[in-house]
């Protein structure tokens, strides 16, 4: 596979590696074949490193999380039609979730996909893309694959980060242009992402409402994880000495059991505080969209740097808009200005309500019961993280996710990656790659065994890249707890002393991993110590009680026992 260029001319393929390189893509996940086959081993040939995956959603989940960890756009490169949808899905996905990454999928040549003639993998990309990405462009000449290499990376990292998507025609890729002409058509762009600054009005009125507040909250969103000014917002939290809560993308950011941490008391802050502080966090579903237990005559600042953000479901008092570095720069430059005047007994409040909870809460991890619940499982998962903090932990489930966000303290900022804002199942193992890859560091993966399903096949692609990546499965039998189990007569409600079939561990063994299969907390915890301390790809298989943890509908009783006849 070599390059087609020659000396005096190049192909559409070899400026598009050299546009990439540009703009300081040294990273590529995708699934190749026609017609970006020949690009990927050409973009090989120039350093880029190319991962190949099994399924392009994971590849797109990998792409997203090295742009939500590193600031540079990933990279996902697919196929035409069903490649393009399958990676669509994680560009989406990054677009809600503000993870900057670009996909670059191969498409058919345009006459005959715009007359419906019926090509190879015919389909109309860039109009299907639009509606769901930040923004999409078609590159139809080679001339122009600098350009459109910049617009997208422009797109991808400035303002609110997202999924932009890059369609390439076969022509285009396959075009053959002077040598001289393609080098001249090449340059690095000039500040990508500039500062948003705020302007001094809005600084004030939010300084203004902070000094009057009695019963402050500062809310942390994955906004300020992302911004990587880990030290400016320890220095607002802890010169304000303002409480604060951390959404779960942000937890970490400050350690999780700072003093001034309120995340145990997020309904006490919902119903009390008169003013809340949003840093990169959006009053979405994940803070009730600011109704229910708010309190109605609370007021909010907000600090982001998407203008449309403010007052989409309460209204912001003082809404600074810009990005976040610029933000608390001002906010803390103005502050000595300014004389607090918290309640003195707010943070004593919460920090006595917080002890009293974290003791109820350190309750549920005593029962040492097997068959093994989540929180019996997590009693020995937590000990084994927390003895290793630099470890990066992925996270997706239903009773799965809610309780080990809940069981396992971050202490180092983007450490924790989860299903986030959209809350889709299936960005585990891609997610795991691409934190693996992106930043060097050993990888957790803590998967609900129905979460796992979704992007099981692609641990086989940790399992290649020998990635430092350890998969736990917390394996109750599938959906929630029981979907698809051999129920009692009639629908009744299942046995709870099940066993669970399915041996996630000899999945593994397959694919050439270290696997455990464990039942109790003790061998799990020595299974996780040891998987961690190996650097290797591991599998362990948590067998869980199949009726362990609670779901919104038990769908699975629904069945007559007459339709699966229990064996
Ligand atoms: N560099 C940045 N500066 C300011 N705001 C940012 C920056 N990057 C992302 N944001 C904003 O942060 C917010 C992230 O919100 P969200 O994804 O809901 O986080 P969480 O779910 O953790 O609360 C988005 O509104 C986005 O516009
Ligand atoms: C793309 C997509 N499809 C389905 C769903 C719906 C769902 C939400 S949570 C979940 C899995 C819960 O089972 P799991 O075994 O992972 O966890 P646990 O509670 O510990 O048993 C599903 C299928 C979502 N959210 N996204
Ligand atoms: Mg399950």
């Amino acid at each position: 596979h070599t390059d087609p260029s020659t000396a005096n001319q190049v192909t559409g393929m070899w400026i598009l590696t050299q546009a990439l390189k540009k703009v300081g893509i040294d990273t590529m996940y995708g699934l190749v074949g026609i017609p970006v086959t020949e690009f990927a081993y050409i973009a090989q040939g120039e350093g880029i490193r190319f991962l190949g995956f099994r399924h392009e959603q994971q590849a797109g989940m990998a792409a997203a999380t090295h742009g939500f960890l590193t600031k540079t756009p990933g990279v996902l490169l697919t196929v035409s039609s069903l490649g393009f949808l399958n990676g669509l899905t994680a560009t989406t996905n990054a677009t809600v979730n503000c993870y900057p990454m670009i996909q670059i999928s191969g498409s058919s040549e345009r006459p005959p996909i715009d007359l419906m003639q019926g090509t190879y993998e015919g389909l109309d990309q860039l109009n299907i893309a639009k509606p769901l990405v930040k923004a999409a462009y078609r590159i139809n000449r080679p001339e122009d694959i600098m350009t459109g290499v910049v617009r997208v990376y422009r797109a991808a990292v400035s303002g609110r980060p997202g999924g932009v998507y890059l369609d390439i025609t076969t022509p285009c890729l396959g075009a053959v242009m002077d040598r001289a002409a393609a080098e001249a058509t090449l340059y690095t762009p000039v500040d990508t992402c500039p500062p948003m600054i705020p302007s001094q009005t809005s600084v004030a009125r939010a300084m203004q409402l902070l000094a009057s507040a009695k019963k402050p909250v500062i809310l942390l969103g994955k906004g300020a994880a992302y911004a990587q000014i880990d030290d400016k917002i320890k220095k607002f939290v802890e010169s304000t000495g303002i409480p604060f809560y951390q959404m779960s993308m942000a937890k970490g950011l400050l350690p999780d059991n700072h003093p001034l941490s309120a995340n145990s008391m997020r309904s006490a802050f919902m119903e009390q505080s008169d003013v809340v502080v949003l840093v990169g966090a959006r009053l979405n579903w994940l803070l009730s969209r600011g109704h229910g237990k708010w309190n109605p005559a609370g007021k909010f600042i907000q600090l982001d740097i998407d203008p449309e953000e403010i007052d989409i479901n309460r209204q912001i008092a003082a809404p600074v808009v810009g990005d976040l570095e610029s933000s608390i720069d001002a906010m803390l430059a103005a502050l000595p200005s300014y004389k607090l005047s918290m309640d003195p007994e707010w943070v004593p409040y919460i920090q006595s309500q917080s002890k009293l909870k974290n003791e109820k809460f350190m309750q549920r991890f005593v029962a040492q019961t097997v068959p093994m619940t989540h929180w019996s499982a997590l009693s020995a998962v937590r000990k084994v993280m927390a003895q290793n903090p630099d470890v990066i932990l992925v996270n997706e489930g239903a009773n799965t996710l809610d309780d080990t966000r809940d069981a396992i303290d971050m202490m180092l900022p983007r450490h924790r990656i989860d299903c986030a804002t959209w809350a889709i199942m299936g960005m585990g193992m891609g997610s795991a790659v691409g934190a693996a890859v992106a930043t060097s560091k050993s990888v957790v993966a803590i998967e609900g065994d129905s979460a796992f399903g979704f992007s099981g096949m692609d641990f086989s692609t940790a399992c290649r890249f020998k990635l430092p990546v350890t998969v736990v499965i917390f394996n109750n039998g599938g959906i929630y707890n029981g979907i698809g189990q051999n129920l009692g007569k009639d629908g009744d409600p299942a046995p709870t002393t099940l066993n669970v079939n399915a041996r996630y561990d000899k999945l593994g063994d397959a694919f050439g991993a270290q696997t455990y299969y464990v039942t109790t907390p003790d061998e799990l915890e020595k299974a996780l110590t040891e998987a961690i301390a190996s650097k290797k790809t591991c599998l362990i298989d948590v067998q869980l009680a199949a009726d362990s943890g609670k779901e919104s509908g038990h769908i699975g009783y629904l069945n007559p026992a007459t339709l699966f006849p229990v064996n």
